[in-house]
This record gives C-alpha cells, structure tokens and sequence, in this order.
C-alpha cells in the first residue's frame, strides 16, 4: 500500500496560495495532490535542489514552482514563487535564498538588521509594488471591502506601511503576497498541519478558522508520554520550549482518553497562572478543541480556591497588603512584651524582630509558614527555608511564631485572612469534604510560582494522581524564592516522569543566550540543560538614557522602526515596566509622540487591542511579543528595597528581581531592548556582557 502523506504548510505560503488567481490557486492544488501521492523526486517536475543538504525540493506548476521538503507522513509546503525562465531550477536567485547556505543543513542565519539603523534611521528610497493592488487580489485575500477604498491607489511598499486606519495584520497580509520572504525567513515559521488539500480550500473559504500548529517530536512525545503511568507528570523547559504548547495539546489527548473510555461528560480543569493567561490559554483551546471547550474549565488556581470557599463557608474577606502591615504595627508591642524563654532568649528575639523590615517578616510568615500549612513551631524549626538569605537560628524562629500567632489572633477578631491562609484552608476543605468536586484530569500550568498549599489544592482536586500534568520551569519563579517539589505533597512524585523540553521556539538564539547569561546570577535550577534553536536574529541591545523624554524618543523610534524591520505591526510591539506607574507614564508619552499605546494592567489585559502595548514586567509572565522593550526604570524604585534591609535579605531581593527582568528578556520573539537610566543604574541594569548585547554609543 502506498503510503500515506500529511500536509504542512508555512503561514506564509497559505497566503501566497490564497492570493493567486482562481485558475492558478486550482492548479497548484491539483500538484499539491499529486505530490501527496508520491513526494520523491523525479528529476522532471519534482526536483532535488543542493540547498538545506539536499532536503529541498520543487514542484513545477505551470508558471509557479512549490518549495518543499518531506520527512514521513510529512511533506512541508514552504514557498511559492512565479518563475518565467525555466533556467530557474538549480541556481535559485540569492534573494529568494537570503543567506541560506547551499553547504550547511542548518544552523544558517537570516541577515540581521541593523540597530544602527534601527536607532538612527534614515530617509528611505520608497519600494515600488512589484504588482498593483486590485480589487481582485483583496478579494482573494479576504481583505474586508471597508479596506478597499484606501488601498487600492497605494503604489509602493512605504505607503502601504503607513497606510492609515488599516489594521497591521492586513497590511502584513498584503506585504507578505507582494514581496516574496526569503526562504531562510520563511523557515523560521511555525509549521501547520493541514491533513489534505480539502482542509486548505475550506480555510480559504473561511469554513476551517485555522491550522493545528506541528509539534516537534519531543513535544509530540510528552502529549502522550506516561499517560497511563500510575503518578503525575512534570514537563520542564526554559522558556519558549513550548511548555504550555504541550499542555494544550496533552489537555486535548485526556479528553479524547476519557471520551474513548466511555466518560461522556468529561471535566478537565486547566490552570494557569494569570488572568492574562486563562483568556490567551482559553483562545487557544477553543482553536484547539472547538466545541469540546465546553468540557474543559480554564481558571486561575486562586479563583477555583475563592469559588470553593464562597460555595462552602461563604465569601472570603481577604485582608489588603496595606492593612496587613498596618496590623503588623499594631500589635508588635504586645509580642515584644510577650515573647517566650529567658531573659537572654527575649533579647534576642527581639533583635531579630527589630532587624527585619515588616515585608520581609510578612513574606517569611506568608511564604513559608501558612504557604506549607506549618502548624507548629516544631514544624517551623524542622522546614529548611531553602531560598531565604537571612538565615534564623531556633530562637529568632520561635520570635516569628510568636509574632504569627498575635498576627492571627487579631486578623481572626476582624473576620480578615490573608491570601495565604485562604489558600491553606481550601486545600484543608477538600481534605475534609465528603464528596469533594473533583475533576477527571487536572492541567497546572507555569507551577513554578505556584505556592505549596495551592499545589496541594490542585493536586486533591485531581481524581486520579496519572491524571495530572504540571509544566514547571524553575527559573522562572518570580513570587516566591524557595521552590521544591518534595516540599508539597506526596502525589507529587515524578521520578521516571519527568521530561524536558529543549528546543525554544520563540526568542531568537541571540536573545535567549544573553538572557541566559544575565540570569546566571540568579539561578535556582542549576541542571545544565543544552538549549537549541529555531530563530536567529540581531543581538539583544540596550541603551542609556538621561531622562524620561530620552527614554520616550527612543522607544518611539524603537518600536516604529523595529516593526518595520522585521516586516511585523506595530501590534508587535510590548514594552514592559517595573511598575505600573511607570507603565502609564510611557503609555501617555508615546500616545503624545503620536504612537497608539495602552498601558494593561493584568485584569485588563486585551492581547487583540491595537497599538504598542505597555505591561508591568510582571503582568507579562507566560506571555510573548515579537517586539519587546524593558524600560520604565528612570525615577522608579527598582528594585523596591524596604528601608534597613538587611545585606543577605538585598541579595535575595535583588536575585529574584534579576529573575523578574528575566522573564521579561524572554517574552521577546524577535528584538529586544532594554533601557537603563544614564545616571545611577541599579546593579541590576549593568555590567551587560558586550559580546552578547548591542550596546551601542549611548550605552553608560
Ligand atoms: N513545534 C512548534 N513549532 C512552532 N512554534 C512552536 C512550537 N512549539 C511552540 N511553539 C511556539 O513557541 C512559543 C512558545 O511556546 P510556549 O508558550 O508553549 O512555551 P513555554 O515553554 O510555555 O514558555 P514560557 O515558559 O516562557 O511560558 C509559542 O509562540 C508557541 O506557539
């Protein structure tokens, strides 16, 4: 039996089909047909080229030629070009290539843009279309007749990119029919699957929404891997390894498991870290699972926490950070009064209580003591605190029990709690419940920040310990500084279950090692994991401002410029700030400059919204943008160091904030810069290792 072939196809080259004339769009398809019965060459209309080691391959189609290659049940449609001269062939033209190396099977690189150029730029000469617009073309494109009028007379590529009112994603579509990609570019792009040539006439027809994104093996391998195991399983990966990729799609494995099994309503439940992420998450398994979505429930651990509570006990009264020191204040004369042990004992317990900024007491009470349910001081004395830098010895110990315990008699007489026992006292409810509402499979993705009682929660939510998959990258913990799984509860054990992921499929190899390298610093998860690549691109930059006005200037220019280089919208763009001060502030100073921006905060984060979006670097987590710029820091307090901190609590700050500007760094897709202030940068905004970052004249 002959075998059967799969279609991918790179979202370039669905455009390139979708524009060509009904005649020509058939006639390719009927090649694409035929192609899928026997891919390998004939030296005749099904050609092996020299390039990418001998793995390219064209297809004529009368005046067009399909680029591809094939790798069983694959064949992976890449581009589509019109050739008049038949002399085309072997000797492909330079620019369809743009750069790829005839000798190399990889590892060959797009050109980089210039940041000189990017900061400096000049008037350019303007590009003439290499074929008008019409009607006719936008009609293929499925270009909206609203869009027509303005888009018709435009005549060269620059106008086109400043066309006003018509949306980036639309002028892409255009640029991307017009102006052929690179090859080597076009190989950067994700693959889709598309399972025969039926499935690519329904889409352009609008009845198929979109394509199924081709995992790679090793991702291919954890969407099914130990799903009949006995235990969990962890999924581990820097990031961009498409961690929570293979959620999704593990999340639609389980249900197609349950249903096969006979369960007919399943209920999966998909967490995620951020409000941010169960609408990106939530879009995303919609696309994946159409209707089935009604099957999986994506939330936020903490809602499913709240919600539980308000149906059982009633609604929560969480008390806010303000009041809570405030608190704190009141009844730390009563402790002192009262503290335990002899005189030279309460001495030193004390000086302990003394010494610690309130943060830092709230933090150790909050992350270590109610976050791991300790409910005893000899419990508090055994825990290892791992991540902590002050160290504190079975005295200083028994002071923060002391104080907690007033902290918990006063809160407990105003009705209050915090978030950390809220936490605690689900997890103590689904112990306790008789018929707890559990979920036939339990998704927990980014559980790097997820505390231990919350991890607890989920775990007891789950009906069946093989039932739940938990992504994980260590180093990316932001909330908290101790992280350890044997810490949390007795399900989760993975040995023989852990996989990792190691191919980044989102920031260049440029970007990712220099944010690897500035994270060096602030690691937590040693384990030397050999990282590989997709993208290449143009060294990450950053440059040294004098002051706010510099800064807005700059980021203008960055994001107009950078946009265009990379032939993205300036919908591309993200620019991440310490605080959300500082993030509206540059919000307001590029809609002043004439560049539509919004400042989000995380509960009103709108990922569609048009124009250049400013996030805290927070706000940002598991998200990603093209283009990313890390600024905000001029007259901002980063990082937030409470007064009398002391020296080992600086340096646990300052590791996790370097984790913070981590996570920022590797939202980027695409170009990333990062501001600093001229004067007075925090250690965290310097000694950026020159052979890794653009740093440019301006640079302190
Ligand atoms: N096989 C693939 N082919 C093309 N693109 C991919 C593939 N896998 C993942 N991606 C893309 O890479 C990006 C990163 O994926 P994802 O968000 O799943 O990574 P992650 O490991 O969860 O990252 P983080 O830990 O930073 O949140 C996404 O844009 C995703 O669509």
């Amino acid at each position: 039996m002959a075998d059967t072939w799969l279609i991918t196809q790179k979202p370039s080259f669905i455009t390139e089909w979708m524009g060509l004339p009904p005649k020509e769009s058939h006639q390719v398809l009927e090649k694409i047909n035929l192609l899928l019965q026997d891919p390998t060459p004939d030296a005749k209309v099904k050609k092996q080229l020299k390039y990418m080691g001998g793995k390219l391959h064209r297809l004529r189609a009368g005046r067009y030629r399909i680029f591809y290659t094939f790798e069983h049940p694959y064949v992976s449609l890449l581009a589509l070009r019109k050739r008049d001269d038949d002399t085309y062939d072997d000797n492909i033209d330079a620019e369809f290539l743009g750069g790829l190396d005839p000798d190399l099977t990889g590892g060959s690189q797009p050109q980089q843009p210039n940041w000189e150029k990017i900061f400096a730029p000049q008037e350019t000469p303007k590009t003439p279309l290499p074929e008008p617009i019409t009607a006719d073309l936008l009609e293929r494109l499925r270009i909206p007749k609203v869009c027509h009028p303005r888009l018709l007379p435009i005549q060269d590529r620059e106008t086109l990119f400043d066309c006003p009112g018509i949306p980036d994603d639309i002028i892409l579509k255009l640029d991307e029919y017009l102006f052929e990609r690179p090859l080597i570019e076009v190989l950067q792009q994700p693959d889709f699957i598309a399972h025969d040539t039926a499935d690519l006439l329904r889409f352009k027809a609008g009845d198929l929404l979109g394509f199924l994104l081709k995992l790679n093996p090793e991702q291919e391998k954890f969407v099914t891997w130990a799903a009949n195991a006995k235990g969990p399983t962890l999924l581990k990966g820097s990031p961009g390894t498409g961690k929570s990729t293979v959620a999704l799609y593990r999340t639609r494995e389980i249900l197609h498991r349950l249903k096969a099994a006979g369960v007919e309503s399943p209920r999966i439940l998909f967490t995620t870290y951020t409000n941010a992420l169960v609408t990106f998450s939530e879009q995303l398994l919609k696309q994946l699972l159409g209707d089935d979505l009604r099957y999986v429930e994506v939330k936020t651990a903490d809602k499913k926490i709240g919600a539980l509570i308000h149906s059982v006990t009633g609604k929560p009264n969480i008390v806010d950070d303000r009041d809570l020191k405030q608190i704190l204040a009141k009844v730390m004369d009563a402790v002192m009064a009262s503290l335990p042990g002899n005189l030279l004992q309460q001495q030193a317990q004390r000086l302990i209580l003394e010494r610690l900024p309130s943060d830092y007491l709230l933090e150790e009470i909050g992350s270590i003591i109610e976050s791991r349910e300790l409910t005893t001081l000899e419990d508090y004395q055994a825990t290892s605190r791992a991540g902590r830098m002050v160290p504190l010895n079975r005295v200083q110990r028994q002071a923060i029990w002391h104080l907690r315990e007033h902290l918990n008699q006063h809160l407990a007489a105003q009705g209050w709690e915090t978030w950390e026992q809220l936490r605690s006292r689900g997890a103590e409810l689904l112990r306790t419940l008789e018929n707890p509402p559990v979920y036939d499979a339990v998704i927990v993705d980014e559980a790097q920040d997820l505390p231990p009682n919350t991890l607890r929660f989920l775990v007891q939510l789950c009906q069946a310990p093989n039932r739940l998959f938990i992504t994980a990258d260590a180093n990316q913990s932001i909330y908290g500084s101790s992280f350890r799984w044997g810490d949390v509860h007795s399900d989760l054990r993975f040995v023989g279950r852990t996989g990792i992921l190691r191919t980044n499929h989102r920031t260049t190899a440029e970007i990712d090692t220099a944010a690897h390298h500035y994270l060096q610093a602030g690691l937590l998860d040693d384990e030397l994991i050999e990282r590989q690549y997709i993208n290449y691109g143009p060294p990450p930059a950053v440059r040294a401002v004098a002051d706010t006005a510099a800064e807005g200037q700059l980021l203008a220019q960055f994001c107009r410029m950078a946009a265009r280089e990379f032939r993205l919208g300036i919908d591309a763009c993200a620019i991440l700030t310490p605080s959300e001060r500082s993030g509206k502030d540059i919000a307001g100073q590029l809609s002043y400059l004439g560049l539509e921006a919004t400042f989000m905060g995380s509960k009103e984060l709108d990922l569609n919204k048009t124009g250049v979006k400013v996030l805290t670097l927070k706000g940002a987590k598991g998200l990603e943008f093209p283009i990313v710029a890390i600024a905000g820091f001029i007259g901002s307090r980063f990082p937030y160091m409470p007064k009398a901190t002391p020296e080992e609590a600086v340096q646990e700050i300052l590791t996790r904030e370097r984790r913070t500007l981590f996570v920022g760094m590797t939202r980027a897709m695409r170009a990333l810069l990062v501001v600093v202030p001229e004067k007075k940068p925090s250690v965290l905004l310097q000694g950026f290792d020159e052979s890794l970052w653009n740093l440019g004249k301006t640079t302190a």
